[in-house]
């Protein structure tokens, strides 16, 4: 889909408990390495780390949005919940039952439930089948019969997704690509699926008819209770229609959290740069807090993902922290998981570590000034907050001191991601001009090998 062109879907209904239903779906530590094979004798040499360790639940009658840069393991991801591809490790459990290594007659019973629809409607589709055969087949597959025979369901299909019945024996090349689409549904809805994972449902179309697309899937989802994964590179689409939205990045998930609060307070730096790369219809807010951040450098390679977090090698909030230790996905807010030792909106989780790796100097550059100084006064506010909510007697004493720390430390981090790195603020003693040096000089050389 086009950045510069924004899709006006509009808000979509959410239905009271629609996502407190059962689980539907739990991953566990889910994990895919694609063997990279070299040689003769084709040894493996490496492995590209498509997906790294996902932990996450779909309750019924949810839609959960994942959003993440090319590459960064999302289509894997989906065909791993699917089945369509075998994980290397993890777990996968549908309905309490774990799936994680079915085969193929296994599977079978299950294909019923879990559907799949694909981005591209033009080669997902068999051009020498009638659409009648191609929505037809899952029935043959299953060797199920229809009440009332495979040709009237079809019919019924076709006019479910807003298809003429008539044009049951019509060929793909004759319908447009949203209506190419609309017949992708069909099929995936014909064997009454429970988990429909969407893979970029709408981005091969053309932005008019995005919308439709988008319409109809939650129109369906409201009539035929299902759950959806929607799978998209940007968050332009899946802000409509999720109920919850994962952040994946390089084979991993940065941030999960309900839509509402993602929209509110996204607390990964990641999320906030995908978020600032939305376009904003209304012109009335055209200005408002929608400065763009621009990310440093392409995604770093999956075959040797960097060390600790692995937005570090782009984060303009990187410390060293962040280049050692790798941070957990947890709930620091109700409904909102996040792996960051700096969050935005947030309290640092690391805040003894203030020195700006260099690479972290070089992206700062490019995220504007209001942004860096709005994060910065955002996170001390918060900081101030959570101080004060966690030692209401201490805070009634010592408010002002409090209060007047926090910002402070914040302005320095404003700072320091603009000049030189400054004394950390929480340190009792500034650090000597030596230490200062030697850390700069060790975290130039690193980076340096990169
Ligand atoms: N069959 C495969 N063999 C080897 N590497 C693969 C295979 N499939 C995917 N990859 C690699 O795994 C990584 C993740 O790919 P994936 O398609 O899941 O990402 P994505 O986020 O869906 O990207 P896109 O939006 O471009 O499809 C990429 O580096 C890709 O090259």
């Amino acid at each position: 889909m086009s950045d510069d062109k924004a899709v006006t879907i509009p808000a979509q209904s959410t239905g009271p408990g629609r996502a407190d239903g059962e689980v539907l779906l739990k991953v566990t530590g889910l994990q895919k390495h694609f063997p990279i094979k070299k040689g003769l004798l084709q040894r493996q040499v490496g492995a590209v780390h498509a997906v790294d360790g996902l932990d996450f639940e779909v309750r019924s009658g949810e839609t959960l949005g994942v959003v993440g840069e090319s590459g960064c393991g999302k289509s894997t991801m989906g065909r791993l919940i699917t089945r369509l591809l075998e994980p290397t490790g993890g777990k996968v459990e549908f309905q309490g039952k774990d799936i994680t290594h079915l085969g193929v007659g296994g599977m079978r019973p299950l294909r019923r439930d879990v559907q799949m629809i694909f981005q591209d409607p033009y080669s997902s589709l068999n051009p020498r089948h009638t659409i009648g055969t191609i929505i037809g087949a899952p029935f043959k597959l299953q060797g199920v019969t229809p009440e009332g025979g495979i040709k009237k369901e079809v019919q019924r299909l076709l006019s479910v997704v807003g298809l003429n019945p008539e044009h049951y024996n019509r060929y793909p090349h004759e319908f447009s690509g949203g209506q190419r689409q609309r017949i992708g549904i069909a099929r995936a809805l014909a064997l009454n699926p429970k988990l429909v994972v969407a893979d970029e449902p709408v981005s091969a179309l053309d932005v008019s008819i995005q919308a439709q697309v988008v319409n109809l899937l939650d129109d369906l989802q409201q009539e035929l209770g299902l759950t959806y994964v929607i799978i998209a590179h940007d968050l332009s689409v899946v802000r409509h229609v999720s109920d919850r939205i994962a952040v994946m990045y390089l084979g991993k998930i940065v941030e999960l959290a309900d839509r509402e609060q993602l929209y509110k307070s996204p607390m990964h730096p990641y999320t906030k740069a995908l978020m600032s790369a939305v376009p904003i219809p209304d012109p009335k807010r055209r200005n408002a807090k929608s400065e763009r951040i621009l990310l440093q450098g392409d995604v770093p390679s999956p075959i040797s993902p960097p060390s600790g977090c692995r937005f570090h090698t782009r984060c303009w909030k990187a410390t060293q922290i962040c280049k050692t230790t790798e941070p957990k996905l947890i709930e620091l807010r109700t409904g909102q998981q996040v792996a960051c030792h700096h969050p935005e909106n947030f309290a640092d989780q690391a805040p003894q570590d203030t020195v700006l790796l260099t690479v972290a100097k070089a992206a700062a550059e490019l995220v504007a000034d209001e942004v860096l100084a709005e994060s910065a006064e955002t996170s001390a506010a918060v900081a101030a907050e959570v101080a004060a909510a966690a030692e209401p007697e201490a805070a009634a004493g010592d408010a002002s001191e409090t209060v007047a720390d926090e910002p402070e430390a914040a302005a320095d981090e404003a700072e320091s991601a603009e000049s030189e790195p400054e004394a950390p603020a929480s340190e009792p003693e500034a650090p000597s001009a030596e230490t200062e040096a030697s850390a700069e000089t060790k975290v130039t050389k690193e980076t340096g090998d990169k």
